[in-house]
C-alpha cells in the first residue's frame, strides 16, 4: 500500500454482529482534494469516517491516514485529523469561547495559541456575538458552526465532516462551501466531506466515492463517471448507480 495518498482505504470491514455497516471498500483520498463521500441513509459513511479515527475499531482490511495506520496509530492521526461529527451535542452549560478553551486543552495546545485560534475562528464563524451564550437553546445551525470551530482548532492536515452542511442556511452552506475551498487550495487540507446532498458535493468535489448498502458502488472522477454512465447531471449519476445495484 502506498503512503503517498492522503487517506487510503484497503478492503475495509465493519461489521456489528449480523449487520455489515461497511463492506470491503478500497479507495484513496489524495493530498488537498476536497473529496465527496456520498450515499443514502445507512450505507455505512459515519462507521467509515469513524473507522478512519480509531472511534470504531475496524472488523477487517486496512486503512491509513496522512501514513498513519487507522487502529494502531490513533493518537497520531487524532492530532492531525478535524472531524465534525453528524449528530452533536454540546456541554449545554458552556459557552463557544469556553468549549473551544476546552477543546484546546485537549489537544494540549498552548493557552495562547488556543485563545488567538478561538478568537479567529469565532469570528470566522459569525459567533462573535453569541460567544459567550451558553450552548443551550442555540440553534442547529449555530451548533453546527460551533462543531465546525472545534473541528478546525488543531489546525487539522485531514477534515472529516459529516454532513457539514445539514443545518445550515443557505448563506451559512454558501460560507462553508467556501470556506473547504479555501482550505483546500491555500492550506493543503485534504477534506472528506460526507453528503446526500448532491449539489452541494457537485459544487466542491471533483471526486466522490459513493457507497450503497454498505459497499462501494462507484469511485472517481465525477465527469468520468457521468461519461461512463451515459447521464449528464450528479442528480442522475447517482440514481443510476443506486437503480443498478438494486436491479
Ligand atoms: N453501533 C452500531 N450497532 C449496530 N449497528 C450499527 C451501529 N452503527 C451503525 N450501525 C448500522 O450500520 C449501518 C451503517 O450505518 P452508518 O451510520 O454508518 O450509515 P450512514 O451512511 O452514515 O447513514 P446516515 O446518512 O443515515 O447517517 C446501518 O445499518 C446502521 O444501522
Amino acid at each position: 500500500m502506498t503512503t503517498t495518498h492522503a487517506i487510503d482505504v484497503e478492503g475495509l470491514t465493519k461489521r456489528f454482529g449480523e449487520v455489515t455497516a461497511v463492506d470491503e471498500i478500497t479507495f484513496a483520498v489524495e493530498p488537498g482534494e476536497v473529496f465527496g463521500f456520498m450515499g443514502h441513509n445507512g450505507a455505512g459513511k459515519t462507521t467509515t469516517l469513524r473507522m478512519l479515527l480509531g472511534l470504531t475499531p475496524l472488523t477487517s482490511g486496512s486503512a491509513r491516514v496522512l501514513g498513519r495506520e487507522v487502529g494502531r496509530e490513533t493518537i497520531e492521526i487524532r492530532r492531525t485529523a478535524g472531524y465534525l461529527p453528524a449528530h452533536y451535542t454540546l456541554p449545554p452549560d458552556m459557552t463557544p469561547r469556553q468549549f473551544l478553551h476546552y477543546v484546546g486543552a485537549m489537544f494540549g495546545l498552548p493557552r495562547g495559541v488556543v485563545a488567538a485560534r478561538a478568537e479567529a475562528l469565532l469570528q470566522r464563524f459569525d459567533l462573535v456575538r453569541a460567544a459567550d451564550r451558553a450552548l443551550r437553546g442555540f440553534s442547529t445551525g449555530m451548533t453546527q458552526k460551533v462543531g465546525l470551530a472545534q473541528a478546525l482548532l488543531n489546525e487539522p492536515r485531514v477534515l472529516l465532516l459529516d454532513e457539514p452542511t445539514s443545518g445550515l442556511d443557505p448563506l451559512g452552506r454558501h460560507e462553508l462551501l467556501e470556506l473547504l475551498r479555501e482550505l483546500a487550495r491555500d492550506k493543503g487540507v485534504t477534506v472528506v466531506f460526507s453528503s446526500h446532498i448532491l449539489s452541494d458535493v457537485e459544487a466542491l468535489c471533483r471526486r466522490v466515492a459513493v457507497l450503497h448498502r454498505a459497499r462501494l458502488v462507484a469511485f472517481g472522477d465525477v465527469e468520468h463517471l457521468k461519461a461512463q454512465h451515459g447521464v449528464r447531471t450528479m442528480d442522475d449519476l447517482y440514481l443510476a448507480l443506486v437503480r443498478k445495484e438494486a436491479a
